[in-house]
């Protein structure tokens, strides 16, 4: 029976070649302006059965090259759910892969994603997957192709069956009568795939192998006759990652990033790793998280990445992780690699809490959760459980299954795991090390720890990191500075304009310090428009887990500037002055009083000051001494003493006592660092001692005698203890000091009368004209460097060449 349809077609086969010897570069763009995807479908098959794109690489091209003008005309957004166009991109899918298997991968993602509604779409998928030995991604798409109700769903459920029963085809002749719309081109699927698993069986040493098809086999597709022929072509293995990022599917790009990362091992090589961060951040500017993050394969790039972090910095991995979590809530798998992340850094508590949280989220599938929560409690460092923990570690994969995601994989490190599909990883070479640069590593990162005594290569090369805010990409060039729970980038946009960029970290704020920092923002945003001293921002983005904010980014703050010079210049002393007066008046106009100013609250932007902060939000405790020092947390230094005789402040911050004037004692503290190059208490190191201090009226504030009279002045008014006798910043602005007066310049430092008269005496006594003229020389010159004239200096030099 079957023989005899097979041959009835065969007949009709040479009909329609006869018909269709014309040459149908001119039709093509008739069919495409049908706009219709079954007369395009149609013609392209038609346009097929004119040679054997196996074999003949031009006609290959020719159909490739028709089937992205259709493409290309008709979007995929529009027709995704037709029949004959979802067909057009299987076959598409197909062709590629005569050329490249990781493409036809990309491009049968694309089908499955825009023509879920076809079971033959994924049928065809599983196929292929199936027929590359990837049986359990075959099995994972038809599963997901049943919950995705595509139909018929009795066709999936044979495949299904095939599947698990090891058949090498998931659907067969018989099943036609069961689903007689779909079954025609579904046979054409299998025998394509069927090609595939030839290639699979013969290549599955070598990526490059070749692989042919058979025109002995024939099938039927909607009545006509579909060859598939067996040859040797060689696998273009060349990824082309602008195509996979044009189609705009996370799941294409997922499977681009998979594979490229089976190239090597990124822990290793350098190369790759740049390179994976690259295609990522690229894959990240083109998909934007506030349009994909309920994807599941966008949450599990992100997820990658942020593991992919972790080689790099254990620390960014953290805020990359928290980034996911947030976006990507519903998905267990995301907030479970976060916990394994923690677990191993030795970070239980955090983990249990992720934990927990991602329970309260309802993220899915809850047993997952539950199983993770289990193995956390149970000290296990591996929080899901494993199909292969007989593999010896260190080598292979472990895959995971769970309702909705079959392919979790984790890596089976001793103390590092992953949770997305990750690739095998050998233990990292000895020469590994010698790729390490910059300071050393931290103890107890992830990495020394999963690898126990060899150190890891830290990447320091140009980074292609990027952080998207409200859907646009910013590239950082660096980490310009920290606070307690943030940290502040450099970074360029698109168009290479420069930006700061300050991450804050909520997750371990409680509400009111997130209450508190929005309520900054606000402020922040409102005060954008009454002065340019402070800081622009130019949009921020608030989750329950961070915030971004993205702003005017300054060269370096004061603190950084003052430690890193020993003199200010006066006129620069005076216009900072003057920024800042008008910066913390702005403040004060709108109610807020900082409280806590200090150095490191001012940036330097095109050289003037700008306030970045206002000290409202509830800053959360640093950990790091470091970072302690270096931005003057808790600096008792610019205390006014009101805040400190105010030992009613239960939260530490300013109360009720603290007025304006308390910020005008902070100023006057910074504008005496710039004088005398330390702040009037900075001498005594004893911390209750300079509380004693400060609010002493007995301790009398030295203020050493300057030529700027009007400064000395300032100094001396804004360091009043009383804050009822203390200038206001009104009173400031209006000073002489800001006044713009000629300044008297620096008194040169002219030699007294007595070394000029034994200068002279030494020049007179000297014999010969060219001893004279060597000691006038070094004179000139010792004047010319500043340097004071030195009489000693001079005579001896007058007898020997300096
Ligand atoms: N817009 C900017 N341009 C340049 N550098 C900046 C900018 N914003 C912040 N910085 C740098 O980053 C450092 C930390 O700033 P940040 O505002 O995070 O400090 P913080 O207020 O102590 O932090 P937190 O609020 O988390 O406690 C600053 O001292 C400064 O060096």
């Amino acid at each position: 029976m079957i023989k005899q349809q097979i041959a009835m077609l065969y007949q009709k086969l040479n009909k329609i070649k006869k018909s269709l010897n014309e040459d149908d570069t001119d039709s093509i763009n008739q069919v495409i302006s049908s706009n219709a995807p079954e007369t395009c479908w149609r013609y392209l098959m038609d346009l097929e059965r004119k040679g054997d794109p196996h074999l003949d690489r031009n006609h290959l091209s020719r159909l490739m090259d028709f089937y992205t003008r259709v493409f290309s005309s008709m979007p995929l957004g529009k027709h995704g759910q037709n029949e004959s166009y979802a067909r057009m991109l299987v076959r598409f899918a197909e062709l590629k892969a005569i050329q490249d298997v990781n493409e036809a991968e990309a491009n049968f993602n694309v089908a499955r994603s825009h023509s879920q509604d076809f079971a033959f779409v994924h049928i065809a998928h599983s196929q292929f997957e199936h027929s590359q030995g990837n049986t359990k991604r075959a099995i994972y798409i038809l599963q997901r192709a049943i919950e995705l109700d595509a139909k018929p769903k009795e066709l999936l459920e044979a495949a299904l069956q095939s599947l698990y029963s090891g058949k090498a085809q998931l659907v067969c002749a018989e099943d036609k009568e069961n689903a007689p719309g779909q079954l025609l081109s579904l046979i054409a699927i299998v025998m394509s795939a069927m090609v595939l698993f030839c290639f699979r069986q013969t290549s599955a040493s070598s990526t490059s192998s070749m692989f042919a098809l058979s025109s002995s086999k024939k099938t039927t597709v909607d009545g006509d006759f579909l060859s598939l022929k067996v040859s040797k072509i060689k696998v273009n293995t060349t990824y082309n990652f602008n195509q996979v990022i044009n189609s705009n599917s996370p799941e294409s790009c997922e499977t681009y990033l998979l594979n490229l990362e089976k190239r090597g091992n990124p822990h290793t090589d350098v190369g790759l790793f740049t390179k994976l961060k690259d295609c990522y951040s690229k894959v990240f500017s083109r998909l934007p998280l506030g349009k994909h993050s309920k994807n599941e394969s966008y949450a599990r790039i992100l997820v990658r990445y942020a593991e992919l972090k972790g080689i790099e910095d254990p620390d960014e991995a953290q805020d990359h992780f928290i980034v996911a979590r947030s976006n990507c809530k519903g998905f267990a798998f995301v907030h479970i690699a976060h916990a394994q992340f923690e677990v191993s850094q030795g970070k239980v508590n955090k983990a249990a809490s992720i934990l927990h949280k991602a329970q309260g989220l309802n993220a899915k599938p809850a047993e997952l959760l539950e199983v993770a929560m289990r193995n956390l409690k149970a000290g296990k460092k591996q929080l899901l459980p494993t199909e292969e923990e007989q593999r010896p570690p260190g080598t292979e994969l472990f895959l995971l299954h769970s309702k909705e995601d079959s392919f979790l994989h984790l890596s089976s490190f001793p103390s590092l795991s992953f949770v997305t599909p990750v690739v095998k990883r050998d233990p990292i070479p000895a020469s590994a090390t010698a790729h390490r640069v910059g300071p050393a590593q931290q103890p107890c990162t992830p990495l020394q720890v999963s690898y126990s005594q060899t150190p890891q290569p830290r990447i320091t090369a140009f980074s292609n990191d990027s952080i998207t805010i409200k859907g646009k990409q910013f590239f950082i060039l660096k980490m310009i500075g920290r606070g307690g729970s943030s940290k502040v980038y450099q970074v360029l946009d698109h168009k290479k304009q420069l930006f700061a960029v300050k991450f804050v970290n909520l997750e371990e704020a409680d509400a009111q310090t997130v209450e508190s920092y929005k309520n900054e923002i606000e402020h922040l945003n409102h005060l954008q428009q009454y002065s340019d001293q402070i800081i622009k921002l130019y949009d921020y983005e608030i989750t329950n887990s961070y915030i971004y904010m993205l702003m005017e980014c300054g060269n370096l703050d004061l603190n950084t500037w003052l430690r890193n010079r020993k003199t200010v210049n006066p006129l620069e002393r005076k216009f900072y002055w003057k920024n800042m007066l008008e910066a913390v008046q702005t403040i004060h106009k709108h109610g807020i009083v900082h409280s806590d100013l200090k150095p490191a609250n001012f940036v330097i932007v095109n050289a003037s000051l700008k306030l970045i902060d206002f000290g409202i939000a509830n800053r959360i405790q640093p950990d790091v001494t470091s970072i302690m020092k270096d931005s003057q947390v808790g600096t008792l230094n610019y205390m006014p003493p009101e805040a400190i005789k105010d030992t009613s402040s239960k939260s530490g911050k300013a109360s009720s006592k603290i007025s304006p004037k308390g910020d005008v004692w902070s100023l006057g503290c910074i504008l005496y660092c710039m004088t005398y190059g330390k702040t009037p208490f900075q001498s005594i190191t004893n911390q209750i001692t300079k509380l004693h201090a400060i609010i002493d009226p007995s301790h009398e504030i030295e203020f050493p005698d300057i030529s700027e009279k009007d400064l000395l002045d300032v100094l001396k008014r804004c360091l009043v203890r009383n804050p009822r006798e203390r200038i206001s910043i009104a009173e400031l602005l209006e000073h002489p000091y800001l006044q713009l007066q000629p300044q008297p310049p620096p008194e040169p430092e002219h030699p007294s009368d007595s070394n000029l008269r034994k200068i002279l005496t030494d020049l007179a006594a000297l014999q010969s004209p060219n001893s004279i003229i060597r000691a006038a020389n070094n004179l000139a010159k010792m004047c010319n460097s500043g340097r004071k004239l030195d009489v000693a200096e001079c005579a001896k030099s007058s007898s020997s060449q300096l």
